[in-house]
């Protein structure tokens, strides 16, 4: 993992809010091929650093480079097409929609071209097609036609990866995937995020369930104040002092 190239690209990065500053002096870096974990206290910034990534939020200083590409001064919607995609801490689902059209709508490319809208083709393959596969690697294959309002809790979370998968990301930004699952539901996101790791370069992601992060993360990066406290393999981060004391609250 450790030869394999930078994909993403983080430097010096700071992002100030009035007299908050959510991101301070960050340098990141996510490799190709794995599956990085970001960890924190709560306020620690983690949400900050992935909305400023995405372009939700502009960079007050410091550099993204995206598969070579600087996007920190890129729209949102710039980024997304460049090939990031992300999921978000709350659930953000058309709730009166079907699952399968849910996926439909966050594909960017089908929806932005009227052409294709009307051809319903993307690059050889049905934006049809591209939707189904998505729905059936997130194991929603039956449930496409049911409506988002209609799914459980793990389903709507699962729902929400296949609308990140649907521009086919390179990137994928994964915020607390695991909040508010039961345990059945948690062990189940984990066989597929490894799934979903197949179809994209890497993924990050947010989690405050250690067990999760620890079965996931090939790599682990932990924040606290806006600053990364520590860095490195699963074992040495989550035993690291620092990071016990700031994250898990207590120092044995
Ligand atoms: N839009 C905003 N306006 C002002 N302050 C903000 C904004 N977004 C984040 N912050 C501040 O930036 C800091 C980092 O917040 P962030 O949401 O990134 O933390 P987090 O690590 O994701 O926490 P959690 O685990 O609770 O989600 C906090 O002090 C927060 O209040």
């Amino acid at each position: 993992m450790t030869t394999s190239q930078p994909i993403l690209t983080i430097t010096g990065l700071r992002k100030v809010f009035g007299g908050v500053t959510a991101l301070d002096g960050i340098d990141l870096e996510v490799r190709e091929g794995e599956i990085l974990g970001l960890i924190g206290p709560n306020g620690a910034g983690k949400t900050a650093l992935l909305n400023t990534i995405t372009g939700f939020y502009r960079a007050t200083t410091g550099s993204i480079r995206f598969m070579g590409q600087e996007i920190s001064n890129m729209p949102l919607h710039g980024i997304g097409r460049l090939g990031i995609g992300r999921t978000f801490q709350n659930i953000r689902l058309f709730k009166r929609m079907t699952v399968l059209e849910n996926v439909m709508a966050a594909n960017k490319r089908y929806v932005r071209s009227s052409f294709s809208a009307f051809l319903g083709v993307i690059g050889g393959r049905t934006a049809l097609d591209e939707a189904r596969h998505w729905i059936e690697l997130m194991q929603l294959g039956d449930k496409a036609d049911m409506l988002a309002s209609a799914l459980s809790y793990g389903d709507a979370r699962r729902l929400e990866i296949a609308r990140a998968l649907a521009g086919n990301p390179s990137l994928l930004l994964l915020d607390e995937p695991a909040a508010g699952m039961n345990e059945t539901e948690t062990d189940q996101l984990v066989a597929d995020i490894h799934k979903v790791q197949t179809s994209v370069k890497a993924i990050v992601l947010i989690e405050h369930d250690m067990s999760l992060i620890r079965s996931l993360s090939d790599r682990i990066v932990a924040m606290d104040y806006g600053k990364k406290l520590a860095e490195g393999d699963p074992d040495t981060v989550l035993e690291h002092p620092d990071v016990r004391r700031a994250y898990l609250g207590s120092d044995t």
